[in-house]
């Protein structure tokens, strides 16, 4: 079946919807990648280091796709113990065990119209594995203890944050399950390798920050900020995120945040040379997206008003925002 792929600009727009943050070119080309295999049914293997971001980007799949109306259903298996998986994800019949006095859908059924994302698969223990292989193969399943074959209704999005073709190597993950659910692979980057999105990242994170807390928006001085885009992050996104609020929180008064002592990257092993133009650039590029978005909010979204106001040609507006991925219907009243 050919599938309608999204526009660059609506694959952006869904991002940022579910809070993808970026600007780099890795993270144009992740954007990219997920807008060419949203619209497809095919499985999909995120696989990328821990905190890159694999939810997210399932969740952009998601949202990207046709079945956009329907649930995404989240299984952990690094949660679920072996005996579990088979019952969670198939559901159970009344009867099939002493405390089963109902019948139980399970997520795949609960997912229907919908997307399965299966994080952290390279946990699964391997009879986990060959139930999940039956079932990707099949597109059917059984409910514990049941006698009817269900068809099943859902798109497979599944996350790693180790390599599955090592697996395969190492003989702890099976290849023919592995074939089965890379039929369209989608590598993340870490974040050392686009530090570029760090001044993104940091604003968009302060903004939401203040917002929760109910306060007025704040900054990082500018060498907080470059040190936070030099740290070395094997924690990636999510560490980032951890020292941005513990920064956030600690720093009284409304002048600019600092780094707590001895914390975050100001305690990583080795920093990375400070790479001044690369900083710089992303600096930039981090201010013209967040004064592109304030003009446009000003401007409702109008991109003729918004020109006007930033006192630019009208065609070169539009290329700054094609540039950044900003999508002007964003702005738009609703
Ligand atoms: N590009 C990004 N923009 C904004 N936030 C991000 C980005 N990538 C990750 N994050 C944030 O980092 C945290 C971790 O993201 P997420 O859970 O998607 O990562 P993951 O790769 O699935 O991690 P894990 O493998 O540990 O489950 C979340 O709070 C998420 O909001």
């Amino acid at each position: 079946m050919l599938a309608s792929i999204p526009s660059p600009l609506e694959a952006q727009a869904v991002c940022e919807r579910v809070g993808l943050v970026g600007c780099s070119a890795a993270y144009r080309d992740l954007v990219d990648a997920l807008r060419r295999c949203a619209g497809l049914d095919a499985t999909v293997l995120l696989e990328g280091a821990t905190g890159t971001g694999k939810e997210l980007a399932a969740r952009a799949l998601h949202y990207l796709g046709r079945r956009r109306g329907g649930p995404f259903v989240p299984v952990d298996c690094g949660a679920l113990p072996e005996t579990l998986f088979e019952g969670e994800l198939f559901g159970h019949a009344r009867g099939a065990f002493t405390d089963a006095r109902r019948d139980m859908h399970g997520l795949v059924a609960q997912a229907r119209g919908g997307t399965l994302f299966i994080d952290e698969i390279h946990t699964l223990a391997p009879r986990s594995q060959a139930a999940l292989l039956r079932f990707l193969q099949d597109h059917r399943f059984r409910p514990l203890g049941g006698e009817q074959w269900v068809e099943a209704d859902v798109r497979v999005v599944a996350a790693a944050n180790r390599s599955l073709e090592q697996g395969v190597r190492e003989g702890w993950f099976r290849g023919d399950l592995y074939f089965r659910l890379n039929v369209v692979g989608v590598r993340l980057s870490t974040l050392a390798e686009r530090a570029e999105d760090v001044p993104m990242l940091v604003h968009a994170m302060l903004a939401r920050l203040a917002a929760h807390y109910g306060v007025a928006p704040r900054a990082f001085d500018a060498a907080a900020l470059a040190q936070l885009c030099s740290a070395p992050w094997p924690g990636n996104v999510r560490e980032l995120e951890n020292v941005v609020h513990r920064s956030f929180l600690q720093c009284d008064g409304e002048g600019p945040l600092t780094l707590p002592g001895g914390t975050g990257p100001a305690a990583a092993p080795a920093p990375a040379p400070l790479d001044y133009n690369g900083e710089r650039a992303a600096l930039l590029c981090a201010f013209e997206a967040a004064y592109l978005r304030r003009i446009l909010t000003a401007a409702h979204g109008n991109v003729t008003q918004a020109a006007r106001l930033a006192g630019k040609e009208r065609r070169l507006f539009g290329r700054m925002l094609k540039r950044q991925g900003i999508a002007r219907a964003d702005f738009q009243d609703r």
